[in-house]
């Protein structure tokens, strides 16, 4: 089967299967259903045949009973008209005694064995002839239905009567009968009683089998006698019980018919013939039993059944077999379909480019990664010679090669392949040869080493490269042997050294090369190095021959062969003589800012978390902590309140985090309680640890306070100078502007001060200004300013007066009144001064805090030409 073919067939193959195995299991049906057919239709012939047998059986029997019973009969009626005729002749001859009569009847009755008594009586039923009478009074039969009927005919013609008991004998009879006339007048009847039993001893002769039956029957149905060998049923006689069958073909056929029905006495079922009896009102039977008969016709059906059975599972069991045979095959052949697609599916995935020649160099078959590999497909590569891609030899040459090989050859070469868009690759192949069916076939397997090549090209490349790396590296490189001789060593050591490699590589020790403290690290790490393997971070100074010294460190582990044994260190060395240097000053430096930050004048703490984790003695100072109080603590406690707290910490560590410093002045808890002003600086040191700087500036902040108190305010009464003045009118009028208010702006002059300072003394009238001052400050509201702009000259501020309304005039009257009442000086003495006051009002008289100054002062100085103690408008309503 091809290839392709065994594939698809393999893909429809458990369909297929599955239809083969319905079809077979039909055939098979098929075949019983027809064998069953062909059996059944065999077997129902072979039962009609049988039927027919049987019924012709019981017919024949059925004519022999009925012309044996009949000629009997005839017999015995036949003899007994000649007795009549005897008996008639002597009592014509009047010698018809009784003995003669009896004489006559017995001659008779000898000649019929079947008759057990040949009798005659009188005309008044009185049997008084005939054999075996019994003594005493003869027997009446006048009340016999025949003899009745006999007597009523009135001719010579004989009847039958029966069955019945007779009363000579008590046997079971049937009685012919004739009427006996004497000179044309009725004389009696005579009889003859023939025993049923006769007949069943006649049916008995016949070859009759097992539960096969004879039976005899009056017209009327009474049974008469009936024989069976093997029925033991018992037979009532006279009995008329009939089957319906027997009933239902008898009204149809009276005198002759077949039926078959289970026989009433013993349930049996028979094929029955019945016949008259010709010329006697009597039926015979004749019964073949169907079980009996059917033997022969069942043990066919059984034989037929069992070979056909037999011939039909011969029939099956070929059927199966070659199923099975079939499956089997299938399941070969799945497993070889399977098997070529493992194939197929491995030359699929194959990165080697498999390929198959011919003899002649042809290309028979590929696998995909070949026709890759040489760029074509596979249905242009199909029959191409070798040499159209080999590079290096032609069709000649490669048929000569070819000519040599022999089956199971195997090779190996490098060879150059071309592709078909001319690139040409390296390819390692390996050729197997093989002889299939007689012809002998070359299996490749290409691999493209192209880039193999060019790897081992640029690893040779790299390896150069890594000698000079190692040779021009920025550290040492050596090794020394158990001897602690130099084995290697790269040019940087060498020139680490101020030797060449022939100078040292084994013949100077690495100890020649140390200063005093270098031997004995070597001294106590060598031994070290041999048993560990191992050393890190060994540090010595390397003397050269020539130049300067320089510190190194080194980085050794120890090769050994294979029995453990120490050969040599390999060695990586560092110049740290900068590094050395560098951590010198580095721990100056650490010394000098440990002292640095152990002072007692600025407080610095390190905070993990906010949680102090370090703190110099100053902070613990400022703050009045013992020593050894602070740490662990949070930086809460000396916080006044929580919300400085959060906010400082919001503020501060966002700006830490933007890798700023923080800074800023505010103030915080001293143990005791006080507040203090502190220059707070931090700066973030590592992701959770940062640094804060605490100066304590409170002394610094109190002066600032009282220097700016003294820059705004009047030294003697306390009140704002003419600067704060400025700055409160400014605002003022600025508030006035935003809230449709006005203000009043009143320039005070006291009236009779000079004469104060004049009569008690300049301390005097400075008590007295600053106890003005307190009054007009008292007269105010909070918002409201009282300023000292001159020696008695005051100017008040009224702020957030309603428009239209004169409030401001009862404030200053009220104030005035305040002024004006006397001042008790020291040393008792009391004095009074008034006061005038120009008024400007905002915004009618403009904005302009200079103005406003100025026009209240003109309107204060007309108050004073005005007489004083009085308030003058700077524009007057
Ligand atoms: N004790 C004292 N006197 C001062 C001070 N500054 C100014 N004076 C005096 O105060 C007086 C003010 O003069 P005036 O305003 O003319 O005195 P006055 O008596 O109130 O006169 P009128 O204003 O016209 O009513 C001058 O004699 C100044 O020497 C001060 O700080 N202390």
């Amino acid at each position: 089967m091809p290839l392709g073919s065994l594939l698809a067939w393999k893909e429809g193959g458990l369909r297929r299967r599955r239809k083969l195995a319905l079809a077979m299991v039909l055939t098979n049906l098929a075949v019983a259903a027809l064998l069953a057919l062909l059996v059944w239709l065999v077997l129902r012939a072979s039962h009609s045949a049988f039927e027919g047998q049987a019924r012709d059986n019981a017919e024949d029997m059925a004519a022999i009973a009925q012309a044996s019973v009949g000629s009997e009969l005839a017999r015995v009626d036949s003899l007994m008209r000649s007795a009549i005729d005897e008996i008639g002749s002597l009592r014509s001859q009047g010698a018809a005694r009784d003995a003669d009569i009896n004489r006559v009847l017995e001659a008779h009755r000898r000649l019929l064995p079947s008759t057990e008594g040949l009798r005659m009586a009188d005309e008044s039923g009185l049997v008084r002839w005939g054999n075996a009478l019994p003594a005493g009074p003869p027997v009446n039969v006048a009340d016999r239905p025949y003899f009745l009927e006999a007597k009523a005919r009135g001719d010579e013609g004989r009847s039958i009567a029966g069955p019945l008991q007779s009363r000579v004998s008590g046997n079971w009879v049937i009685a012919l009968v004739r009427p006996v006339r004497l000179q044309g007048r009725f004389a009696g009847v005579l009889y003859a009683s023939v025993q049923t039993d006769y007949f069943r001893q006649l049916f008995s002769s016949y070859d009759i089998e097992g539960p096969d039956a004879v039976t005899l029957r009056m017209r009327d149905m009474q049974l008469i006698a009936r024989y069976s060998p093997a029925s033991t049923a018992k037979v009532q006689i006279g009995s008329t019980a009939a089957s319906p069958e027997l009933k239902i073909e008898l009204a149809r056929n009276p005198t002759r018919g077949i039926f078959v029905s289970k026989t009433v006495f013993d349930g049996i079922e028979r094929t029955n013939a019945y016949r008259q009896v010709e010329g006697w009102p009597m039926l015979v039977f004749a019964g073949l039993s169907n079980e009996r008969f059917y033997a022969p016709w069942r043990a066919q059906v059984l034989q037929v059944s069992l070979l056909v059975a037999v011939a039909w599972l011969l029939f099956a069991g070929a059927t199966f077999a070659v199923h099975r045979a079939g499956r089997r095959e299938f399941r070969s052949l799945r497993a070889l379909a399977a098997e070529i697609h493992r194939t197929q599916a491995l030359l699929h995935v194959a990165a080697d480019g498999i390929h198959i020649v011919d003899r002649a160099g042809r290309l028979v078959g590929m696998s995909d990664s070949f026709a890759e590999m040489l760029g074509a497909t596979r249905e242009s590569l199909l029959g191409r010679h070798i040499s159209s891609w080999d590079v290096n030899q032609n069709e000649s040459r490669i048929n000569a090669w070819l000519a040599k090989l022999k089956d199971g050859d195997r090779q190996r070469v490098e060879v150059q392949h071309r592709r078909d868009d001319g690139r040409i690759l390296d390819v390692e192949l390996q050729i197997s040869v093989a002889k299939i069916d007689q012809e002998l076939f070359i299996y490749g397997s290409a691999r493209d080493i192209s880039e193999r090549k060019r790897l081992l090209a640029s690893i040779e490349e790299s390896s150069a490269r890594i000698r000079d790396l190692y040779d021009q590296a920025p550290c040492g490189y050596h090794s020394i042997d158990a001897r602690g001789v130099f084995v290697h060593v790269n040019a940087t050591m060498l020139s680490w050294l101020g030797c060449t490699a022939e100078e040292v590589i084994g013949r100077t020790r690495l100890i020649d090369f140390l200063d005093e403290e270098g031997r004995a690290t070597y001294a106590s790490e060598f031994p070290r190095l041999v048993a560990d393997g191992r050393l890190d971070g060994v540090e010595f100074v390397l003397k050269p021959r020539h130049g300067a010294a320089r510190r190194v460190r080194a980085s050794v582990t120890a090769l050994r062969d294979a029995d453990g044994r120490f050969l040599m260190s390999r060695s990586v060395t560092q110049d740290v003589t900068g590094q050395y240097e560098a951590r010198q000053q580095i721990a100056g430096l650490m010394r000098e800012q440990t002292a640095m930050l152990d002072n007692d004048i600025v407080g610095m703490a390190k905070l993990h978390g906010r949680r102090v984790v370090w703190k110099n003695r100053a902070l613990a100072r400022i703050f009045g902590y013992a020593a050894e109080e602070l740490e662990g603590e949070t930086a809460r406690i000396l916080y006044p309140d929580d919300e400085t707290f959060e906010r400082v910490g919001r503020e501060a560590y966002a700006l830490l985090a933007a890798g700023e410093h923080y800074r800023t002045h505010l103030q915080l808890l001293h143990k005791d309680g006080r507040r203090l002003w502190i220059d707070l600086c931090g700066v973030q040191l590592t992701n959770e640890v940062s640094l804060w700087t605490m100066a304590d500036i409170t002394a610094v902040k109190e002066a600032q306070t009282r220097a700016e108190y003294i820059a705004f305010h009047d030294g003697l009464t306390g009140l704002p100078n003419r600067l704060l003045l400025a700055d409160r009118l400014r605002q003022a009028v600025a508030l006035a502007a935003r809230t449709g208010t006005r203000v009043a702006v009143c320039y005070l002059d006291l009236d009779g001060f000079k004469q104060v300072n004049d009569r008690h003394g300049h301390d005097a009238g400075d008590a007295l200004l600053a106890e003005v001052g307190r009054r007009l400050q008292q007269s105010l509201r909070r918002d409201d300013t009282a300023a000292r702009v001159g020696g008695d000259e005051f100017v008040l501020l009224l702020t957030m007066l309603e428009p239209g309304q004169d409030e401001w005039r009862r404030v200053l009257e009220r104030l005035i009144a305040h002024v004006q009442a006397p001042i008790m000086l020291a040393d008792g003495i009391g004095a009074r001064v008034g006061a005038s006051i120009g008024v400007a009002i905002v915004p009618e008289d403009g904005d302009e805090p200079s103005a406003l100054l100025a026009k209240a002062d003109h309107a204060m100085l007309r108050a004073k030409r005005a007489g004083k103690r009085r308030v003058e408008l700077a524009t007057p309503a």
